[in-house]
């Protein structure tokens, strides 16, 4: 075999290999933090592909902000690896791949919007242009603006900008809509939409269970270190007692309806009762059994609201 027929084998194998093994963007391996006698991360194992919005969401003190330090580089691991497209995290950040808003940061005083963003562009190999970033982060008008004379939702747009000035394939957001009004959350959410359009990685921590549902196309819950359910808003819905039944009992006795089949949950306030239930249908039929009288009988799937308490345990 000529050299030349050699060297071409070895490029189809290597093409092949590329096109049948996609790369995750974000690969944790066993990874675990204690503080001293902390755990805030017990081992967590965990795999997103390119392309995705996902979303952390959590309680206080779940293990979010630490997974996002140690996803950074800024958090050394206990145990266990961290690769962001098949890199250390370090050599992520250090090429542009990763770009992030964490849950504050100052911006630098006496410049404006469009010269802090221009000076933290200038610090990336390949970053978006800056009309583009302005644009993006719905800073346009506010260019000639000074950057610490904004308020808090506009500083926020700010930090998005810087996080994206890099063209980063993985942008990563902790909490970034924590100190906006529901207008801001509302404008903040469509920027980081169009952002995420391009195929680019999203993941975001967040406590607002209504951003998890309408901005991500996955949702891991953490509860204590752990991993407590990762799928689609819908199924993690599902997967945490699924519907409620609620009707009027008046002042009857409720004692038993905690038993009923199908039931994870019971609340009776002011004559109106709401079971949590994984089987609506037997739990319905049980109900009409059991000898109380139901009226206003309504059926319907459990909000996410409901769905994260129960899976957190912090009902
Ligand atoms: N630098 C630190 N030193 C000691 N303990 C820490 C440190 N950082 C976090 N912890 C502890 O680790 C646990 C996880 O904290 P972490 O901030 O990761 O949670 P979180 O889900 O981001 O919470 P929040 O939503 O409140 O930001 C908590 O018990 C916290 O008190």
């Amino acid at each position: 075999m000529s050299s030349r027929t050699q060297d071409r084998r070895h490029y189809a194998v290597d093409l092949r290999e590329f096109s049948v093994i996609p790369m995750n963007a974000i690969t944790f391996a066993g990874v675990s933090k204690s503080y001293d006698t902390v755990r805030a991360v017990e081992t967590l194992d965990l795999e997103i592909g390119s392309g995705q919005a996902v979303a952390l969401l959590g309680p206080n003190g779940a293990g979010k902000s630490t997974s996002i330090g140690m996803l950074l580089g800024l958090v050394r691991p206990s145990g266990g690896t961290v690769s962001v497209f098949g890199d250390t995290p370090d050599a992520a950040v250090r090429t542009g791949k990763i770009g992030a808003m964490l849950q504050d940061g100052e911006l630098v005083a006496g410049l404006t919007v469009r010269e802090v963003v221009e000076f933290v562009r200038r610090l990336y190999p390949e970053p978006l242009p800056l009309d583009e970033v302005l644009s993006l982060a719905n800073l346009t008008s506010l260019a000639k603006r000074r950057a610490d004379r904004l308020s808090g939702g506009q500083a926020q747009r700010v930090r998005f900008a810087l996080a994206i000035a890099g063209a980063p394939q993985l942008l990563v957001l902790d909490e970034p809509t924590s100190a906006m009004d529901v207008e801001s959350r509302r404008s903040f959410w469509a920027s980081m939409r169009a952002y995420a359009a391009g195929g680019r990685t999203i993941l975001f921590a967040t406590h607002y269970l209504e951003e998890a549902d309408e901005n991500a196309d996955r949702v891991i819950v953490m509860a204590r270190g752990r991993i407590v359910a990762d799928g689609t808003a819908e199924e993690i819905k599902a997967s945490a007692g699924g519907r409620t039944v609620r009707f009027t009992v008046g002042d009857q006795p409720t004692a038993g309806l905690e038993a009923l089949p199908g039931v994870t949950g019971i609340e009776v306030r002011g004559g109106s009762a709401q079971l949590l239930t994984t089987d609506p249908d037997a739990t319905v039929q049980a109900l009409y059994a059991s000898g109380i009288q139901v009226r206003d009988l309504e059926v319907k799937g459990a909000d996410l609201e409901e769905a994260f308490l129960s899976l957190t345990g912090d009902n």
